[in-house]
């Protein structure tokens, strides 16, 4: 304990970002697009201890960040190995062989009842996602959402423009459903931003945190590198991964485990090189369930990265590993396997005195829904939204951790569905997962789904980054939990959905003609070409 400078005397303008993975760099990159030189960025990272090194996909609102930093997708894509992801498809959840998909799009309402309610009363067929939605078929067929021109797939589709200064995530949820996300490198992306963030006047620091020093009232006066001595500043953001330091280690903030609800603790992946000219790039993220979890595999330009998320409880280390060579085949064969400890949860608070975490510091879920990007995105916009003054208003203060708190929160009730969902028995584990305790309120909100497809009135009831038609893509994709329509939409005349149905079947024969594949999309943009 130090009995340094009483911080809270001083306007914050002097902001430390400690960790320089995905989640210091977009942090970092992001404050200084905001603030400019009104507030200084020192980014302290260690050359000795690595990143995680994976978290390679995103929600399809991360183009807003690219956006408020004023990047286009020429400029960063061809460097961070980027690729565009329509959908996740589940494969293998509901029996071997079967698949369907969550994608980018919106479902359409007929007569005031989502398509899917009409789906349901016209007797359910193997995919209703092929039959609700265009963008299914797209990745069947393993189209490019944009033509070789550039242009998007649905000229009609309009995204709900930039991001203006102060408009967040949340209040622009629902607006519109932009069609596509991405797939990149997280280090690769890391490594851009960084050069970014400098290049705009943050302060990099290559050097490893060996002490938090704090004053007499547990507020943080600065971290003290191994070569450098003491960083001081006002604001410290901890972006030090699932270690904590700053916010778990110093402040002793404590964690919530979500490990009964999601038990997958585990993971190991492996970097697979692609044969792009003969695979093509397929445009989506798959989650393969196996034995005792569920394999990745994230198509980006000229590699796969793939990777076992398994539960320890139910498989080892050593096992998982030969799994997912198995499922990679004889191109990973040289491949180094990078074996992963997941801390699956939260902690109770992320902004704690002068101290916010970001990223795996702040908490993590298992990437089924690749989600943890989308965390460090909404709590950096956050973070923009409630900075602190002088007064260090606690009131901003539990504003912010309500609303990052509430995000993941969220996101662990939906990734329970998918388990709970899975019609899959036939290991222990998928039984094991059937009767998984549920988050607090959660078991209520499922007996109102099966006898109403959830809607904005039945879901989580905070701000999560997934709209009711998520979960019902989930709901009737999984196939283990029977659900079923109003009355009112039995007694109606489906002539209108019928029309909808048959639509939604042209509007995707069409663009499975005109739009290029991936590989040709992308080869295009790098020769710096789009027509
Ligand atoms: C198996 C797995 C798969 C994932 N897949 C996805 C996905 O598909 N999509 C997605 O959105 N997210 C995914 N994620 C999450 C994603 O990887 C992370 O959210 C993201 O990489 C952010 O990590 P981070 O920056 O918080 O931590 P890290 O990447 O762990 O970075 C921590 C940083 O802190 C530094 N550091 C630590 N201690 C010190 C010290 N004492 N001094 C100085 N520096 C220090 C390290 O050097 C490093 O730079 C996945 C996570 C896992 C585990
Ligand atoms: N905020 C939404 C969340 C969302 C909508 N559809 C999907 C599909 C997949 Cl695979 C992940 C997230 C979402 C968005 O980012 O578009």
């Amino acid at each position: 304990m130090n009995a340094g400078a009483d911080v809270t005397r001083t306007i914050p303008d002097r902001v430390v970002v400690v960790g320089g993975g995905t989640a210091g760099w977009m942090t970092a990159s992001y404050l200084k697009a905001a603030f400019g030189h009104r507030v200084s960025v020192t980014v302290v990272e260690s050359s000795r201890i690595g990143t995680i090194g994976v978290g390679e996909a995103t929600f399809s609102d991360i183009r807003h960040f690219f956006e408020f930093l004023d990047l286009k997708e020429e400029d960063w894509m061809p460097a961070c190995n980027a690729t565009y992801k329509l959908a996740v498809r589940f494969q293998d959840w509901r029996r071997p062989g079967h698949h369907f998909y969550h994608p980018f799009e919106k479902l359409p309402s007929v007569g005031g009842f989502p398509l899917t309610d009409w789906w349901l009363r016209n007797g359910p067929t193997e995919r209703f996602d092929a039959d609700c939605f265009v963008l299914a078929s797209l990745c069947d067929a393993e189209r490019s959402p944009r033509r070789l021109d550039g242009s998007l797939l649905d000229r009609g589709a309009i995204d709900g423009g930039s991001t203006p200064m102060g408009l967040t995530m949340s209040e622009h949820q629902g607006a519109t459903q932009f069609p596509y996300a991405y797939h990149f490198e997280a280090a690769l992306l890391a490594k851009y931003l960084c050069q970014y963030a400098v290049d705009r006047g943050v302060r990099h620091v290559v050097d490893d945190v060996e002490d938090v020093l704090l004053d007499q009232r547990g507020w943080i006066t600065s971290v003290r590198g191994k070569e450098s001595g003491e960083i001081h500043g006002d604001l410290f953001v901890d972006c030090t991964g699932f270690k904590g330091l700053l916010l778990n280690k110093a402040l002793e903030v404590p964690f919530v485990s979500y490990q009964e609800s999601l038990p997958n603790d585990s993971a190991v992946a492996l970097q697979v090189p692609l044969d792009m000219r003969e695979r093509g790039i397929p445009p989506y993220t798959q989650a393969t369930a196996q034995e005792a979890g569920w394999i990745w595999t994230i198509p980006l330009f000229g590699r796969i990265g793939t990777g076992y998320v398994y539960a320890s409880d139910y498989c080892a280390p050593d096992e998982a590993e030969r799994v997912l060579r198995e499922f990679a085949g004889p191109a990973a064969a040289d491949a180094e396997a990078n074996h992963i400890r997941m801390r699956i949860g939260r902690s109770a608070e992320s902004w704690v005195r002068n101290c916010v975490a970001i990223g795996l510091s702040s908490g993590f879920v298992e990437p089924l829904e690749s989600t943890g990007i989308f965390f460090i995105h909404h709590a950096i916009e956050q973070l923009v939204k409630h900075f602190p003054d002088a007064g260090w208003s606690e009131h901003n203060r539990g504003m912010y951790n309500s609303a990052v708190g509430n995000v993941m929160d969220g996101v662990r009730e939906f990734l329970t569905l998918h388990y709970l969902a899975a019609e899959r028995s036939d290991t222990q584990y998928w039984r094991d997962a059937a009767h998984r305790p549920m988050p607090d309120g959660m078991a209520e909100r499922l007996e109102r789904w099966k006898v109403q497809l959830p809607d904005t009135e039945n879901i989580f009831p905070y701000y999560h980054g997934l709209p009711p038609y998520s979960y019902m893509c989930i709901l009737l994709g999984m196939g283990g939990i029977a659900t079923s329509y109003p009355p009112a939409v039995g007694l109606s005349d489906d002539t209108a959905a019928q029309k909808e149905f048959a639509a939604i079947r042209g509007r995707a024969g069409h663009l499975i003609e005109s739009l290029p594949n991936q590989y040709d999309y992308f080869a295009q943009m790098r020769k710096g070409s789009l027509r």
